[in-house]
């Protein structure tokens, strides 16, 4: 498995205070892997470090081989940050335009890019609204579409099921898994444990440290109640 993602040893301080503590760890091709910690522990902190949004202080996060960030290799990067970054005037349709546009998608191809998202989505019916009419869940749908829509081969995801409906979880999940399956690797933020056990392998993370990075079944196996969060609660997890 090739490598895509490797941090070194890695610091992010903001002003004194410390939110990324000498982390290192390597994320491989078609990977899903889940990072897991309590609020404000800094998994945010940290996606960003790896799509490029922000800069580590110390160490260095490489990504396909280059450090961070780079503006070349952001377009093999798909992001799905917590806050919506959506115009609320536009329709979904007009959003996902633009934001192709910028990948240099047009014409056809972005249009039938388009249906395609939507579809994987459930906002095939909502495209011509316009978003400030969206509910919560439609916007953060609108968000994950934007987020695919150039095929990018690593999706960097913060949260991006909360909001969403069980059913269109279950669905969302199973185009990540054929993303998988396509060779993408995806990166995700959580809080919900039934979706951290359809990641590969995670990265516990408690006050800017990784405090476990295992497969999720061996994580599983080293919490005593079989639940994955008590692990933020012991004092030691084995490395
Ligand atoms: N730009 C910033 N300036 C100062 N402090 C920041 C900044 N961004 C994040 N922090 C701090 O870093 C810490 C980690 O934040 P981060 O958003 O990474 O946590 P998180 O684990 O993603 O939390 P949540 O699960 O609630 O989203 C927090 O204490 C936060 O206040």
């Amino acid at each position: 498995m090739s490598e895509v993602v490797r941090i070194h040893e890695v610091d992010r301080l903001f002003g004194k205070k410390s939110v990324i503590k000498n982390i290192s760890m390597n994320i491989g091709e078609g990977e899903i892997f889940g990072i897991l910690g309590p609020s404000g522990s800094g998994k945010t902190t940290l996606i960003k470090l790896i799509a490029g949004i922000d800069k580590c202080s110390k160490g260095e996060v490489l990504v396909y081989g280059t450090e961070m960030p780079d503006f070349t290799v952001l377009t093999k990067i798909g992001y799905m940050g917590q806050s919506d970054a959506l115009y609320a005037d536009l329709t979904g349709f007009d959003n996902l335009s633009f934001f192709g546009s910028l990948y240099n998608l047009k014409g056809k191809e972005l249009k039938n890019r388009i249906q395609e998202v939507a579809e994987i989505v459930g906002l095939e019916e909502a495209l011509n609204k316009q978003v400030n009419h969206y509910s919560g869940g439609m916007k953060k749908r609108l968000s994950l579409a934007i987020s695919i829509l150039h095929k990018p081969t690593l999706l960097i995801l913060d949260e991006p099921t909360v909001g969403i409906d069980p059913v269109l979880r279950k669905q969302i999940w199973k185009q990540f898994m054929d993303m998988k399956e396509q060779g993408t690797t995806i990166i995700i933020t959580t809080h919900i444990m039934e979706e951290a056990e359809k990641c590969e392998r995670i990265g516990l993370i408690r006050e800017g440290e990784l405090i476990a990075l295992d497969t999720t079944e061996r994580l599983i196996s080293k919490s005593e109640t079989g639940k994955i969060e008590d692990l933020y609660f012991k004092n030691e997890v084995s490395l």
